[in-house]
Parts: structure tokens; sequence; C-alpha cells
């Protein structure tokens, strides 16, 4: 059964938004008329939207809208067919994994990308990998520059644990911790990159409401404190108009709506479509 669209797109103004709106910066990422197919189905058409530098930007939209994949050609593993990606004032038609990576862009995922078997410190230790420059080998012989470096990479590590305040879980396996947790370690692995970038796909999803305002307070907390740009899709609407800056909404793979909350939230195309949503 649908429900009224005030119902799903509540009133309640962004906490810390203006202070917010005077730290965001020039545009970071600019999207221009992307266009991305599989086979026959036309999953994004003609996009184009930016986001400036501190921001958080949401990306919403019914099921199958193409936020996925929008995220996906964000940080290069779907090439769109057609269109141009400006990242920090470059050009690219197509973008991949490690290049976004090496240019600042972290991730976290849907469906956890986590070892389970490894400790919350190990795994959020494999977000550093990127950035460690002595090699497998002289890391296992503990030769000095080595071990200075990962003792530097340790203390960042730790500074991250103690941020997500996940102390407690250290030594853990991970995959002995409820899932709320485990998407906080998902965050802490991405954050390890000292992403300048961070892309949030659905960060609260299966979490309980009191997991979802912790989880909505860590991402203003690295939007504030680290600096971080962020972009996110997230279906819960509450958590969307709350702590976005700007949002997005998709509909059938085409933009029907961009601005601040009020007036995505105002906009009749995106309650039409949240309208006949089914969910
Ligand atoms: N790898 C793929 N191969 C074929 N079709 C795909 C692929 N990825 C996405 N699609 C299709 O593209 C469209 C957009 O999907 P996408 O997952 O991006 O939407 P979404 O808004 O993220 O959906 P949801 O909210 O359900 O996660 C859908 O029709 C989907 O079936």
């Amino acid at each position: 059964m649908t429900q009224p669209a005030t119902a799903q797109i509540p009133a309640a103004a962004p906490e810390g938004a203006a202070d917010r709106a005077d730290r965001i910066g020039e545009t970071i990422l600019d999207l221009q008329n992307i266009s991305l197919s599989f086979g026959g189905v036309k999953a994004l058409t003609d996009i184009s939207f930016d986001v400036r530098e501190h921001e958080i930007r949401a990306i919403i939209g019914p099921n199958g809208a193409g936020k996925s994949s929008m995220l996906n050609v964000i940080n290069g593993v779907y090439t769109p067919q057609e269109g141009r990606i400006l990242l920090q004032g470059r050009q690219f038609a197509r973008m991949n994994p490690r290049r976004a990576a090496e240019m600042g862009i972290a991730r976290t995922f849907q469906n956890l990308a986590l070892f389970k078997g490894m400790s919350v410190l190990d795994n959020i230790m494999t977000g550093r990998n990127l950035r460690m420059k002595s090699g497998v080998l002289a890391q296992a012989l503990r030769l000095g520059s080595a071990e200075r470096e990962e003792i530097a990479h340790r203390e960042v590590v730790e500074n991250i644990i103690d941020f997500l305040e996940i102390q407690a879980w250290r030594k853990t396996p991970v995959g002995r911790l409820p899932y709320g947790l485990q998407k906080r370690v998902d965050l802490g692995r991405a954050l390890a990159m000292e992403p300048r970038i961070l892309l949030l796909d659905e960060p609260m999803a299966g979490m309980n409401i009191e997991e979802k305002q912790d989880m909505s307070r860590y991402i203003l907390d690295v939007n504030d404190e680290y600096g971080t740009t962020i972009v996110l899709i997230e279906h819960d609407m509450g958590v969307v108009m709350d702590i976005s800056d700007r949002v997005v909404v998709l509909d059938y793979g085409r933009k029907i709506g961009d601005g601040a909350p009020d007036e995505v939230r105002g906009n009749p195309e995106v309650v039409r479509a949240y309208l006949g949503a089914s969910h």
C-alpha cells in the first residue's frame, strides 16, 4: 500500500545545515550528460549533477531508479556509454576503481565488503593498503622503515577506531558483531583511505532507529571534522532530508529533481514518483 508523500518526505529542517552551508566550496565532482545501458536496459539517461567540496549530497529514488549505477559510474566500476566526469578539474570519459581510489574516492557497500574472520582493527587496516609504500616482504621481515610505516598506519587506524567509538571491539572478529556495528567498521575501512570524497551506499540499510541515529551522527561528524565530501544513497527519506545539503532524485534512470531538501520535497514530480513507488 502506498503512503501519503508527506509521511515519506518529512518536513524537519536539516540540523546544522546553515553552519555547513558556510563551509561548502567549489565543485569537486561534475557529472555531465551520463548515459549508461546494460544491453537493452537504460539504467541512466542523460544525467548531470555536481558535487561541491565539503557537501553532503544525496541520491534518492524508488527501487531500480539508477542510484547504485550512478555510484558505480563515479568510482569507475561501470563505464558510461555517454557523458563525462570532471573530478577536481580533470576530465575523464571513463574512471576506473584504482584511479578513483588514488584520486581520493572511497566507498562503502550496501552488502558489506568486510573480512568476517578478521578483527575490527585488521579490517580497518586494509583501508590503508593503497597508502602503504613498503612491500609485503619488507613488512614480513619487519625491516626498519617498514616497521616505522606500520606504526604510522596503526596510529591513523587507532584514531579512526576512537572516532567511531568501537574501541571495545578492536580485536573482535567482524563476523561476530551486530549488523549496525559492522556497518560502522565498513565506514572505518573507507575512512582509513583518508578520502576526499566518500561514497556511501545505503549506510543505514537494515538498521534500527537508534543505529540510524548513530550512523547519521557519524556521517555528519566525518563531514565536519575531516572535511570529507559525502555522496550517499539512502532509502530512508527522513535520514536523507535531515543530513543532506542537496538531493538529486532519479526515477527510471532520469533525473526528476535536484536541489535543497525543501525544494525537492515540494517538487510535484518527486512527490508523484514516491506516491507511485511501492517501498
Ligand atoms: N549489472 C547490471 N546488469 C544489467 N542490468 C543492471 C545492472 N545493474 C543495474 N541494472 C539495471 O539498471 C537499472 C537501475 O538499477 P540500479 O541498481 O542502479 O537502481 P537502484 O536505484 O540502485 O535500485 P535499488 O534501490 O533497488 O538498489 C535497473 O533496471 C537494473 O535492473
